[in-house]
């Protein structure tokens, strides 16, 4: 049985706790000199798909707080995944800016906005599991890795990278030769959020996490998200209020045209 700890393939999976990613270190020593908070904004975006005549999003803005939970909630068609398609950078504004601003403790603006990196964010798609390729939990969470002539100190890297992904959605206790296909659906989301997190994203967006579950699959997922939440900022876009209810920090009912308002939850 293959697991994390028998694991041999080619990043290898290093048991040293100080070796931590370049940006975890830098975000710990900003941390010592002054605690503030980053947020992300989104401030006035419109969006027009090219070729259309009409925008899909209308000066749509948000602003939520690193580590914090914001649910969007709203009527079939209004725009929500349109607008985590703009926050994963998969599409571009047609106007207005979607960045991270950092705070001091009073609340006052530490220098320029940066605008969102990509990079920063991962996105897991309605029904994830329909868009797994690989024949185990091992390639599919590592697709795209170098699998020869990586150096040992990138291999390291990318052995944390994955014990921890694996580790925080809770499949360290599962083969990781074992196709994914063959997971329960509680345990195929949580793979779908492994091969996210596995590129360690400061922004998790997640549309309609529970979707097609049955009641302890979708417990299992909440119960998961409630972990992930202490370590990431999270945006759902979902029509499960009540089960989502519990996590939320802020939420917003989107009307059609992509307006959003700031609202509490109708539960
Ligand atoms: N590239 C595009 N060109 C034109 N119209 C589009 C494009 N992409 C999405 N739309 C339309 O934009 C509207 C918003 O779609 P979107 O998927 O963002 O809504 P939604 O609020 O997520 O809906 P649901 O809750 O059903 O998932 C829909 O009417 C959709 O058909």
């Amino acid at each position: 049985m293959l697991t994390l700890a028998s694991i041999a393939f080619t990043p290898t999976i290093s048991s040293s706790p100080v070796k931590m990613t370049r940006r975890f270190s830098w975000r710990c020593r900003a941390e010592r000199v002054s605690a503030g908070y980053s947020q992300l904004e989104v401030r006035k975006v419109s969006y027009r798909p090219p070729g259309t005549e009409q925008n899909l999003l209308n000066q749509t803005s948000l602003f939520l707080r690193e580590k914090s939970f914001g649910l969007i909630f709203g009527r079939s068609g209004s725009g929500k995944t349109t607008l985590l398609q703009l926050l994963a950078g998969l599409s571009e504004p047609t106007s207005g800016s979607i960045c991270i601003q950092k705070y001091d403790d009073n609340g006052k603006p530490m220098g320029p906005s940066e605008v969102l990196a990509s990079q920063r964010v991962g996105i897991v798609f309605q029904f994830p599991e329909r868009y797994f390729l690989s024949d185990t939990i091992l390639e599919e969470v590592t697709f795209g890795w170098p699998r020869q002539k990586a150096d040992i100190s990138l291999r390291e890297q990318l052995g944390l990278k994955l014990q921890n992904a694996i580790n925080s959605v809770g499949l360290s206790a599962i083969s990781l030769d074992k196709d994914p296909q063959s997971l329960s659906g509680g345990f195929k989301r949580r793979l779908a959020l492994a091969i996210q997190l596995v590129q360690t994203p400061d922004l998790l967006l997640l549309d309609e996490p529970l979707a097609g579950l049955d009641w302890k699959a979708r417990a299992d997922v909440v119960n998961l998200l409630k972990d992930l939440k202490k370590d990431h900022t999270i945006l759902v876009v979902s029509h499960d209020l009540r089960e989502l209810y519990p996590l939320v920090d802020r939420s917003w009912r989107m009307e059609m045209g992509g307006v959003l308002k700031e609202e509490s939850l109708p539960v």
